[in-house]
């Protein structure tokens, strides 16, 4: 039987004047990488925040693992990332990953386990003030990884990050799949479905397609993501 870690019914969610989602339907299977793509304004974060449980929503349900989206049983279960870097500019890395450790009660070593994960080691007692754009994204991707969520959110995690580095978190966010841990993962670059389990490509808040990356070429066509997404957007928009 397939499992899913997300299932969303009926999301209707607005933001300032925008109807960012009206009854939208989705699930995400359990332990795989799902991407998340579609262009800028789809409502790619909307719909993560939903997931997490931080976004006010005027309709619809999330269940998360089995709970409501948000819950307290879910607290120490789903991690999320934002693409802003949610840490203390005044500390350093490693005092930054202490306190989030200490916060969701990980066990000692996790510390050390993340700064190597993300390639941190040689930045650990610098301050995150000092630290470059894409050094900040993994403290904050660092973090996500503390404890063992079994569902992690990441809004565009390799936003920044040169070629070598992102191979690297890749492999990282396939051995989490390949432990059970289901990971969400959005972007917007295209070449990066390729490396993901599920895709699910999203268009002013409506499902354009919910495939695989060999699905998604096989069913346009196309050679690469790039003209895939948009021969479907061509295809959705004549059928509308
Ligand atoms: N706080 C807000 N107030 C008003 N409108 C908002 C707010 N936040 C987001 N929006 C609008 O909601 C829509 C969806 O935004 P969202 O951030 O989910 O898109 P996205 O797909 O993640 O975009 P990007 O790839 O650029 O990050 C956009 O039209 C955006 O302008």
């Amino acid at each position: 039987m397939m499992n899913n870690a997300v299932k969303v019914a009926g999301l209707r969610v607005t933001r300032g004047r925008v109807a960012v989602f009206d009854g939208f339907d989705v699930a995400v299977r359990q332990g795989a990488i799902t991407g998340l793509l579609g262009p800028s304004g789809c409502g790619k974060t909307t719909l993560l925040r939903s997931i997490v449980g931080v976004q006010r929503i005027a309709a619809g349900t999330i269940t998360v693992l089995g709970a409501p989206a948000g819950s307290r049983a879910l607290r120490r279960r789903v991690a999320y990332a934002t693409q802003a870097a949610s840490v203390y500019d005044d500390l350093t890395v490693r005092q930054n990953l202490q306190y989030f450790s200490r916060v969701l009660g990980a066990p000692t070593g996790d510390v050390q386990r993340v700064i190597d994960q993300v390639e941190l080691g040689p930045y650990s007692r610098q301050r995150i003030a000092s630290l470059s754009g894409g050094q900040r994204s993994r403290v904050s991707l660092a973090t996500a990884m503390l404890g063992t969520p079994g569902l992690l959110v990441l809004d565009e995690p390799t936003v920044g990050l040169d070629p070598l580095l992102r191979e690297n978190l890749w492999s990282i966010f396939r051995s989490l799949a390949d432990s059970g841990v289901t990971v969400i993962v959005s972007s917007h670059v295209m070449d990066e479905a390729l490396r993901c389990d599920d895709l699910i490509l999203l268009r002013d808040g409506a499902l354009v397609a919910h495939t695989t990356p060999a699905g998604l070429l096989e069913q346009t066509g196309a050679t690469n993501p790039d003209d895939a997404f948009l021969t479907l957007i061509e295809r959705a928009g004549r059928a509308a």
